[in-house]
């Protein structure tokens, strides 16, 4: 909710020009937005807007803007991701345009015109883009410091790095010029993408007959049929629509799982940075079939990459440890189960005292140790699960120059 109502307001606040929301400029912004709206064949929506109080306009977005039917909802959603794609162009300054009103750009929905009055890449609904990460930029500067992370941490692990901060002299404009193209990026740049997976009903759940309640309508969009039961008893289906960044159907295997959510990520811990991916779901929803593949996947990426000429020669090593949290507490599933401590320190970083980092040169070493790892974690048959809910699995790959 926090990014929705972030974005909405970023966005009305930066038309250049624009006065603040509920000021005269508001007349403007009835028009502007009236325009992009008419641009997805979405116009009736702008409607509530004329008498609606702008500073409710974050929230008018968070509600779906007043869209009913789901086709509207779509239409909408992806009117807002377009802003996200389109917007990167939109850093130039506001000129007014001449563009009549219903204008549809070549992406079917967008007018370049209008995007111009709505900035660049304020909306961050689509938010870790792969075109994003894997860019020319990313891959020719590997070793560019990323404001992700504390700089710190890496005084002694990143040497190529310090020196290519410091630089050679005169150097100091393209620096400085490189430093504001990063963090203009890094502002248009979400760093949570949020992907669901729909696993089809097992054999169980077939021979009760039981409803499918989850229909994917497409990419970004599905829709939970949830029963329910009147007070007078009758049963009656109420129909629940959500989007999100990516909604994997049961027939997407986990190769594209991988691909949709890990590997757009692996370019980004070159660069410093920690990216994390994590299972939520209740039981039986398939966490494990979708995230036992991918350490395997990544390492094998990973390695893919540290081969190419452009980090082969900055000494990276691969480091690999695998723990569980079961019942509130830690193992260390690379040596024999060993009870860990979970601390914070002085900066603030959660250090889990005494894991065991292994180094990994090729992908039958990684796969070796997970297998070991695996049968070392609890299982029901090892231990009936306390609380069912109380089980997590950590795959921890590092990626460094050197061994601390
Ligand atoms: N996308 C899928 N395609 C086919 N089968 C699947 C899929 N997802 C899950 N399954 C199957 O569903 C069952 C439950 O999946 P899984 O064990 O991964 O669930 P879980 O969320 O990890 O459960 P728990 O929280 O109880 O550990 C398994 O038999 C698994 O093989």
């Amino acid at each position: 909710m926090q990014q929705g109502n972030a974005t909405a307001a970023a966005l009305y606040d930066h038309r250049p020009g624009s006065a603040a929301p509920g000021s005269g400029g508001a007349d403007a912004g009835d028009a502007v937005m009236a325009r992009w709206l008419q641009s997805a064949g979405l116009q009736h929506l702008a409607s509530p807007l004329v008498s609606a109080d702008h500073r409710a306009l974050p929230n008018l977005l968070m509600q779906g803007y007043g869209a009913q039917s789901a086709e509207e909802k779509q239409k909408l959603f992806r009117l807002l991701r377009n802003l996200n794609f389109n917007g990167e162009s939109g850093s130039e300054s506001y000129t007014p345009t001449s563009q009549s009103f219903g204008a549809v750009g070549a992406d079917g929905f967008y007018s370049p015109d209008l995007r111009g009055e709505f900035g660049a890449g304020l909306l961050d609904l689509h938010s870790v883009d792969d075109t994003e990460l894997l860019s020319e930029h990313v891959m020719s500067e590997p070793f560019e410091p990323s404001p992700f992370m504390p700089d710190r941490g890496f005084d002694n692990d990143f040497d190529v790095i310090s020196s290519r901060q410091q630089g050679p002299a005169g150097s100091n404009l393209g620096a400085a010029a490189n430093e504001k193209e990063s963090s203009a990026k890094e502002s248009n740049l979400a760093k949570i993408k949020v992907v669901v997976r729909k696993r089809p009903l097992n054999k169980k759940e077939m021979s009760r007959k039981e409803d499918d309640i989850v229909t994917v309508h497409n990419s970004a969009y599905l829709s939970v049929h949830e029963p329910k039961l009147k007070v007078d008893l009758t049963a009656y289906v109420e129909k629940h629509e959500f989007c999100f960044d990516a909604v994997l159907d049961e027939s997407v295997t986990n190769d594209e799982v991988y691909r949709e959510t890990v590997e757009p990520i692996i370019p980004t811990i070159f660069q410093q940075t920690k990216a994390t991916c994590f299972a939520y779901g209740q039981t039986g929803s398939g966490k494990t079939y979708t995230m036992q593949p991918l350490p395997i996947r990544a390492a094998e990426h990973i390695m893919r990459l540290l081969r190419q000429p452009v980090y082969c020669n900055q000494k990276f090593k691969l480091w690999l440890s695998y723990f569980e949290i079961y019942g509130g507490k830690l193992f260390d599933l690379l040596s024999d189960r060993r009870k860990l401590c979970m601390r914070e320190d002085g900066r603030q970083q959660v250090c889990i005292v005494g894991l065991q980092e292994f180094e990994v040169s090729d992908v039958q070493i990684v796969k070796e140790f997970i297998e070991k790892g695996n049968s070392a974690r609890s299982t029901v048959l090892q231990e009936p699960m306390r609380n069912h809910l109380d089980h997590m699995l950590f795959y921890n790959l590092s990626l460094r120059s050197r061994k601390r």
